[in-house]
């Protein structure tokens, strides 16, 4: 489960009493999620997420990333809203970590994406990306390509552990990504748009959580990220009326320009590179019985295999007429 740090109840109820929430009426954990530690909170004024920032995130990117939330509420996106405290902070320190309060949404997650599931999210996906258009605060890409060499030169010498022959194949996308594009349309990105990321009600998309990977990158990326996340089956077999459905969600509100449309297969290659890498990282390196939700990199090592066979961009479903 990913609850790394436990709050009692007398340091949360001090933690609240800077922000305009009411009374406290109860709270537990959340076992969902793998980065920071969540609970979810009802007061008299209704009901909140506390997280607690751990692992990967940076306590410097934290304006950035509230401050992206609330820049996109305010637009009118889904998304939860950080709770300003009575001084007009968002962020603030509870067990001795960076801490901080967001709306709660409702909705469900998708476990089984049907294809309305994939054209509900590849809109909501470029609605979020013209909603940050003038989001004036930048982030560089923590996790781009230069980093997936750093992670794995940590992993590669273990990596045949994974599967015999796993540190030769890697070798290969890692030299095929070398050629990363250079000149697409660049935005805010949300760079983590799984479905557990996204709540529907109704088939409709209800709200998108989780942006502590946002930053600026390629905007085409995050729609790779996405059918990578989306439109594989269970047995690892790209959905192509999936596929066509996010593409189709996306471009009614974005058409891609035909330089975006050509790189989606090294983009695709390269986001499912990196998803493999961190996976494996946390796969080698958290022992076995820790909090953390260890994700199988193998998941995306067979994506990958997907992506090297693929020879245009038509093969992901997207409209080449
Ligand atoms: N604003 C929110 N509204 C409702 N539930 C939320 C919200 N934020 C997080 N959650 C719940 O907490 C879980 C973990 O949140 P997430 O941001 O994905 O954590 P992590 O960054 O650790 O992966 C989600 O799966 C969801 O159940
Ligand atoms: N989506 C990533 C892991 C990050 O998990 P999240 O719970 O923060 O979305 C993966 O699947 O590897």
């Amino acid at each position: 489960m990913a609850v790394y740090t436990d709050i009692s109840e007398e340091e949360l109820g001090a933690f609240l009493r800077d922000y305009p929430v009411g009374r406290l009426l109860s709270y537990k954990g959340i076992a969902e999620g793998t980065e920071n530690s969540n609970y979810l909170l009802h007061t008299s004024e209704g009901a909140f997420i506390l997280t607690l920032y751990e692992r990967r995130v940076e306590a410097a990117d934290l304006p950035f990333f509230l401050g992206l939330m609330e820049h996109l509420a305010k637009k009118g996106v889904s998304c939860p809203l950080p709770v300003r405290r009575q001084d007009g902070e968002t962020i603030g320190t509870l067990a001795g970590r960076p801490a901080a309060l967001i709306t709660f949404l409702e909705g469900m997650w998708v476990r089984k994406p049907t294809p309305q599931h994939c054209r509900e999210v590849g809109r909501a996906l470029a609605e979020l990306h013209a909603a940050a258009a003038d989001f004036p605060m930048t982030r560089a890409n923590a996790l781009s390509p230069a980093q997936w060499l750093r992670l794995w030169e940590l992993c590669k010498a273990r990596a045949d552990e994974v599967e015999p022959g796993l540190a030769r194949e890697v070798e290969a996308d890692l030299a095929a990504v070398d050629r990363w594009p250079q000149h697409l349309p660049v935005g805010v990105i949300h760079a983590d748009l799984f479905p557990d990321n996204v709540f529907f009600l109704g088939g409709r998309v209800s709200g998108l959580i989780d942006f502590y990977f946002a930053c600026n990158d390629l905007l085409a990326y995050d729609i790779a990220t996405c059918l990578n996340a989306w439109c594989f089956e269970k047995d690892i077999s790209y959905n192509v009326t999936k596929g066509a459905a996010l593409l189709a969600g996306y471009q009614s509100v974005r058409p891609l320009k035909p330089g975006e449309v050509a790189a989606l297969p090294l983009l695709a290659r390269g986001s499912a590179l990196r998803f493999m890498l961190t996976r494996l990282y946390d796969w080698l390196t958290i022992p076995d019985g820790a909090l953390v939700n260890k994700r199988d990199p193998m998941e995306y090592v067979r994506r990958l295999r997907f992506h090297r066979r693929i020879t245009g961009p038509g093969e992901y479903g997207v409209d080449l007429a």
